[in-house]
């Protein structure tokens, strides 16, 4: 297993907000995290970055425990984090966004600058816009972006089809099956088409705990599942 997670427990300020999750994520895959809204996700993020660090339980990334390292330990290590809210510079270019991401500029990583140009084609049309002037979907793909053209083995992104109209939804979900070749996923998703698409494998969170795992093809079927803690059926 690449991210093995057991028995995380999480408070913010006085907040107990995780009270138990479980989860492993194979390399190679896509992990879907669903939920209501509230039930911990980003949450879980967060605690696997070091961001709202975990205080029980242990988070193991290769092999090696995590949850004690600071954020810039665990992107050390090869982990990254797109947030909900895109984190890109709005007063630089697309071109300066990606270029501030990329530390090194040797030839291994102007190959992966070259391999996320082609899956995000969009990007290099808007190459000197300033990120303020993009589109939602187009901020979308220049976050994820800014990951890709990081050297990442592990991929955290938080619901990637928010607020975006169904044709960028789409392309998303496309440019995801496509970086699942280079690097492994964990998604937090709300749009459960879009999950149910590029998901190897699900989990369900509830009021800060894991209640459900399985392969994705499995819940496609479970109307009880999906109905109990998704409201989709
Ligand atoms: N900084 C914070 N201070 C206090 N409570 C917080 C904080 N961040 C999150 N919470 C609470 O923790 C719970 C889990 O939030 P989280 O954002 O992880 O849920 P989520 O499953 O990602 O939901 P959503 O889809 O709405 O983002 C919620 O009840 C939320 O109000």
């Amino acid at each position: 297993m690449l991210l093995e997670i057991e028995q995380m427990e999480t408070f913010i300020g006085q907040y107990h907000i995780l009270h138990g999750i479980t989860l492993s994520v194979p390399a190679g895959e896509v992990t879907v995290l669903l939920g209501r809204n509230g039930a911990g996700k980003t949450t879980t993020l967060r605690s696997i970055m070091g961001l709202a660090p975990a205080q029980k339980g242990t988070i193991r990334f290769c092999g090696e425990e995590i949850q004690a390292f600071p954020p810039y330990e665990i992107v050390r290590r090869g982990i990254g984090y797109v947030p909900e809210d895109q984190g890109i510079f709005g007063d630089l270019t697309v071109e300066e966004n990606l270029k501030v991401a990329m530390k090194h500029k040797d030839s291994a990583a102007m190959e992966r600058l070259q391999w996320t140009l082609e899956l995000f084609p969009d990007l290099k049309t808007d190459w000197h816009k300033k990120g303020a002037y993009l589109s939602g979907g187009q901020k979308q793909m220049l976050s994820i972006a800014r990951a890709l053209v990081q050297d990442l083995s592990l991929l955290l992104i938080d619901e990637p089809s928010k607020g975006l109209a169904p044709i960028m939804v789409e392309k998303v979900a496309k440019a995801l099956l496509h970086m699942k070749q280079k690097t492994t996923i964990v998604l937090v998703e709300q749009n459960f088409a879009m999950a149910s698409w590029v998901g190897d494998r699900f989990y369900i969170l509830d009021d800060g705990k894991t209640v459900a795992a399985g392969p994705m093809k499995e819940l496609k079927e479970d109307q009880e599942l999906k109905r109990k803690y998704l409201g989709v059926s």
